[in-house]
């Protein structure tokens, strides 16, 4: 299957791009694809629809289903590539992408059975509402409907990938720092902006991170670009380094967060002195006046200039309605009254800054904990090198007490490592020759010698810095309410804030007076509170995440994670340890227990496939010989055929044996052993049945704890899905504890499983990453286990619980649900702050100052409850001591 091999199929340079008209004036939907549907009843397509039904959503946003074809076809050979929507779609739409694909290999006639994969793979995946499919005289395009609010664009490229699909490279994403953004609104500002540029499929703001995310079409659009579009925003992008929470001059850069203190102390002490000076001399009035205008302008230093800004822009934003607001207040005399607001303004800002750096630099710590020089062994002398400049290949040295600066395999020396910081495991783990390494843990006992396997930028906890980073963009549907409303909101007040007083003043309303109440309301109304509510949770929730070894990798997954009411489990490798051991030899009559094993050997030396090693391991063990076979076959979820010599061999459980007469003894064998809970497998070599081999996997320690704890937290329903055979499916779930057990499954059943699952409930699916990536994207979270290990793990799941340790799936559930719940407590309090405050604006019961102090005070109130999400660690667990052997063994 070759993502890898994709990239070589992708249109160079030289491929023009036929599709480059406009789309959205366009879409004439009248190819009849209708009669090419390979998908089934879920397709409403008819063959001349005007998107009156299933694509409705999609020609809101019109052009994203561009399904005429016509002007492109002459144009050839033609690239495999996902053609994006022309522009936006409305929120809450859903958006097309399309997929034109064509053979892999020219003239291959297998198209059909490949698109129906890629089909059914995409179909499956959660956020796809509809996917259709047809061919034209060489060229395929597959076109995928998806609600971007629940799935990205790339998440579906991805899973095009898995299914051997060639996914042009010029989709693209990319982040960036961004600078600039003073109050939460600013997110917002970005993504709508940038959002409307011709090639951005999307473009999403962590407010909290400090970053944009954006997925693009890289031959409609550049990066410069978009950087330009967003400077002319007034908002400067800064690609980070990898690895890096915190921008590399987020703490000195510009006129930025550094002297951000300084001026609000400056403006606060203007103000008590104005104030002084008033009371207490007998100084002309203008006096203390110019020392509050200067407060003003040093206290609202940053709102002004964002407020001029937005100006040259007809934006209305945060900062806007606050400097109206102050000088509101001061054309009508009240000077003090508006150096205080922007004082405090400036003041509540500078510590919301302050406060969410501190959640940044704890993700910023992990990082930090990469060692920056490496010991790289280089002919006879270790020098000491940059990690940045050490390549794959070279070895390093790592002395005891020493952070390892890279990640590798250790070649040389034993050790045991703490690998708190990817794990979040204090206990040192062993470490032997062969074994991996990652940067950032500590070896604590024995001088090791490692060969670098990925340059420092691509290190397991690089990527994790920078995915945390990011999660804050992928947003939830708290989130993205919160963000919507806002975005409302301050319109609304601004136009309020100006009909208001002059109602008040056609009702008889001294005019000072209303103006001052117009004031009030302004302050009242600004969203400051609720545009930082849902950032401060989701980050200082992620950031506790990953120090307890869990990677989240949106905002939107501790959303829908702590809605999670059912979990389904792969088997192999998540309830048990995923390292099987042959238990039982059965040969046949007349056969050899070498023979049997040695045939088996030959086949299983070809397959990934756990039980493929537990043979393989137990034939070298005993010595036998087993000769290399070839031409493998991997039959998913039965077994695999292979050659030895010119014989044809077939090994796996009896499904793969269906249709053909299996002799008595051998199915009697396999029954006895299933019956013995082992996982069976028969052996035939040209048509000649050679036995059974049984074998079983050890339970994981701790996982009935965990399915015990996770129950106790109202997890309804637990199911194991697995493609054993359903007795030792069943005594494994009896074992742990689940509800359920359903077995044996094929891949695409799992996926089945995990949808109907849906249907009554919200599913979390925990596995390996590796085999069930498909239904992991088909459930509501996909949670993988074993992250550091694996890429696989890493990659594909939503949730990744770093180490292979169960227990750490209560606490990812307990977090997410705590997060939640402050984010409702935020909005709730930001929400309703401000309308108590509004409603008292309007009918004069508070002053300006009153206003203004509870303002600020609800806006640190919601900050300091995110930032209380940071100091959740994951609970020691007791590892109960439990039966860890799951069969007895039975006599060959
Ligand atoms: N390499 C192989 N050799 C022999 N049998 C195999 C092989 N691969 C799969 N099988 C058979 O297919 C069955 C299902 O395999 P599959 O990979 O779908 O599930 P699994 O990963 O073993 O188990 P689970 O789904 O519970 O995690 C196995 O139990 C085995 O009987
Ligand atoms: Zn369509």
């Amino acid at each position: 299957m070759g993502p890898a091999k994709a990239e070589k199929h992708v249109h160079g340079p030289g491929c023009k791009h036929d599709h480059g008209h406009d789309h959205g004036h366009d879409h004439a939907h009248d190819h009849g694809h209708g009669e090419k549907h390979v998908h089934g009843p879920g397709c409403s397509h008819g063959h001349d629809h005007d998107h009156g039904h299933g694509h409705a959503h999609a020609h809101e946003h019109g052009p994203g289903c561009d399904h005429d074809h016509d002007h492109g076809h002459h144009h050839h050979p033609k690239p495999k590539r996902i053609r994006p929507p022309g522009h936006r779609p409305a929120e809450g739409g859903g958006v097309a992408l399309q997929l034109d694909l064509e053979g892999a290999l020219p003239g291959e006639t297998d198209d059909v059975g490949r698109f129906q994969k890629l089909e059914a793979a995409l179909e499956a995946h959660r956020g796809v509402t509809e996917v259709h499919l047809r061919r034209d005289a060489g060229h395929a395009e597959v076109c995928i409907h998806y609600k971007p609010e629940v799935v990205s664009a790339s998440q579906l490229l991805t899973a095009a990938q898995r299914t051997g699909a060639e996914v042009a490279e010029r989709y693209k994403n990319q982040t960036w720092f961004v600078r600039g953004m003073e109050s939460g609104d600013a997110a917002t500002t970005i993504e709508t902006g940038l959002g409307k540029l011709k090639g951005v499929l999307s473009a999403s703001v962590a407010y909290a991170s400090e970053r944009l995310v954006v997925e693009y079409d890289s031959e409609e659009i550049t990066l410069k670009d978009v950087e330009a579009k967003a400077k002319a925003l007034g908002y400067a992008l800064e690609v980070p380094m990898q690895g890096h929470a915190c921008s590399h001059h987020a703490h000195g850069g510009g006129l930025g967060p550094k002297l951000e203190m300084p001026l609000v102390v400056v403006s606060g002490v203007l103000l008590v002195a104005g104030w002084l000076l008033e009371r207490f001399t007998q100084l002309p009035a203008l006096v203390p006046t110019l020392v509050w205008a200067l407060s003003m302008a040093t206290g609202g230093f940053f709102a002004i200039r964002g407020s001029v800004k937005s100006l040259f822009q007809l934006r209305i934003d945060i900062e806007t309605m606050m400097v109206v607001a102050a000088l509101g207040a001061a054309v009508l005399g009240a000077w003090f009254e508006g150096a205080f607001l922007l004082f405090l303004f400036g003041a509540g800002h500078a510590l919301e800054h302050r406060a969410m750096d501190r959640a940044r630099r704890s993700i910023e710590s992990l990082g930090a904990l990469r060692p920056e020089v490496a010991r790289v062994r280089r002919g006879g002398d270790v020098v000491e090198v940059p990690v940045g400049e050490v390549q794959r290949g070279e070895r390093i040295v790592v002395r005891p007490g020493d952070r390892v600066a890279l990640d590798g395999i250790i070649r040389e020396g034993r050790s045991s490592l703490e690998q708190a910081a990817i794990t979040g495991e204090s206990i040192p783990v062993p470490k032997k020759p062969g074994d991996e390494v990652f940067s950032g843990t500590i070896n604590c006992e024995g001088m090791l010698e490692v060969e670098v396997t990925r340059l420092s930028s691509e290190s397991v906890l690089a990527r994790v810095v920078d995915m945390v980073a990011e999660a804050e963009a992928q947003k939830g549907p708290n989130q993205r309410f919160a963000q919507r409303l806002e975005r409302t909101v301050a319109p609304l007040v601004m136009i309020g804030a100006l009909v208001f007083p002059v109602v008040l003043i056609l009702l008889g309303t001294p005019v000072k007076e209303a103006i001052l109440r117009a004031v009030a309301l302004l302050v009242a109304a600004s969203p400051c509170a609720l545009a930082i509510s849902t950032p401060s949770a989701v980050l200082s929730a992620v950031a506790a995440a990953a120090r307890g070894g869990v990677l989240v990798k949106g905002g939107i997954y501790l959303e829908l994670l702590a809605k999670v009411n059912a979990i389904a489990f792969d088997k192999t490798g998540t309830l048990t340890v995923g390292r099987p051991k042959l238990l039982t030899t059965a040969p046949a009559e007349g056969v050899s227990r070498e023979e049997l094993l040695g045939t088996a050997a030959s086949v299983e030396a070809l397959s990934a496939h756990p039980l493929a090693k537990a043979v393989v391991e137990a034939a070298a063990e005993g010595g036998i010989h087993a000769p290399a076979g070839s031409d493998l076959e991997a039959i998913h979820g039965k077994g695999i055929r292979a050659k030895v010599g010119d014989a044809q061999v077939d090994v796996g459980n009896l499904a793969l044996f269906e249709g053909q007469p299996v002799p008595a003894d051998i199915s009697a064998q396999v029954d006895r052993l299933e019956e013995a809970g082992q996982t069976t497998m028969v052996v035939r070599k040209a048509g000649r049945y050679l036995g059974v081999l049984g074998m079983a996997d050890t339970l994981r320690p701790g996982a009935r704890h965990v399915v015990h704890t996770l129950k106790d937290s109202g997890i309804e329903r637990t199911v194991m899905l697995s493609g054993d055979n359903a007795r030792v499916a069943k005594s494994i779930a009896a074992q742990v504890g689940l509800d359920e057990a359903r077995a044996p499954l094929m891949p695409a059943d799992k996926v089945t499983a995990v949808r109907e699952m849906g249907r009554k409930g919200s599913v979390a699916m925990v596995g390996d990453g590796v085999n069930d990536a498909p239904a992991l994207a088909a459930a509501a979270v996909g949670v993988a286990m074993g992250g550091a290990g694996s890429d696989a793990a890493l990659e594909t799941a939503d949730v990744v619980l770093m180490s292979d340790d169960l227990s750490r799936l209560p606490f990812a559930l307990g977090l997410a649900r705590q997060a939640t719940a402050v984010m409702q407590q935020n909005l709730v309090i930001s929400l309703g702050i401000s309308g108590i405050l509004i409603i008292a604006a309007v009918f004069g019961l508070t002053q300006i100052s009153h206003a203004v102090v509870l303002h600020e005070g609800s806006t640190l109130l919601v900050v300091a409850n995110g930032l209380r999400l940071l100091a959740i660690r994951p609970q020691a667990m007791k590892a109960a001591p439990e039966p860890t052997v799951s069969v007895k063994p039975v006599a060959g």
